[in-house]
């Protein structure tokens, strides 16, 4: 079968939030994050692949020391729909004691989130503060689970663009688009 057409979803999508918006979005929670660090240092996690645009952005912001390493995980793998979440690579550097920041770029359904959080706390991190690019509110987050620190608000229908994946595509967009 052939892969979906990115045009054809920028063409009948639209524009939830353009660059401008994201980019002091994520200046304001670099900003927050610096302050709850209150002077102390933290492990910089990225969530790759979609927390990459996000993460880079963010980590100019934040005025502490930041020590930084990667989690890969995936449990849409290209498509538009979640399954089981599936570890890619778990990060090198030692939590024990940590003050870890989780860097995402999307809180959906919150299993990603939920998952590698939980994991950093069996390896001893302190604390694990939680950082999205955006928020989807629809009532569907696993129990337990919320951002720290949430860029942009996103509706309830399939976004991708500022990291987020249209079937692979997209990523590189410059503003968060909804199918
Ligand atoms: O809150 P959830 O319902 O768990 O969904 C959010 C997760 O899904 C996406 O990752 P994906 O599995 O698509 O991998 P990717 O980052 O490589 O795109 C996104 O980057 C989040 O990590
Ligand atoms: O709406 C979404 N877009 C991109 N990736 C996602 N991962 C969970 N939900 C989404």
């Amino acid at each position: 079968m052939s892969r979906p057409e990115l045009a054809t979803a920028l063409r009948d999508g639209d524009v939830i939030h353009d660059h401008a918006t994201l980019q002091a979005a994520i200046s304001t929670i670099g900003a927050d994050i610096g302050r709850a660090l209150e002077g102390k240092s933290a492990v910089f996690l990225t969530i790759m692949q979609g927390g990459l645009v996000f993460a880079g952005q963010l980590a100019t912001e934040i005025d502490a020391a930041l020590e930084f390493d990667y989690v890969h995980a995936t449990r849409f793998r290209g498509g538009t729909e979640g399954g089981a979440l599936q570890w890619l690579r778990r990060p090198a550097t030692p939590l024990a004691g940590r003050i870890v920041l989780l860097v995402d770029d999307i809180l959906d359904e919150g299993h990603t989130l939920k998952a590698i959080r939980d994991w950093c706390l069996q390896q001893g991190a302190e604390r694990v503060l939680l950082a999205v690019l955006c928020e989807k509110r629809h009532g569907r987050t696993v129990p337990g689970l919320s951002a720290d620190f949430v860029g942009v608000e996103v509706p309830d229908r399939y976004v991708f663009g500022y990291g987020m994946d249209f079937h692979e595509q997209g990523r590189n967009l410059p503003a968060i688009h909804a199918l």
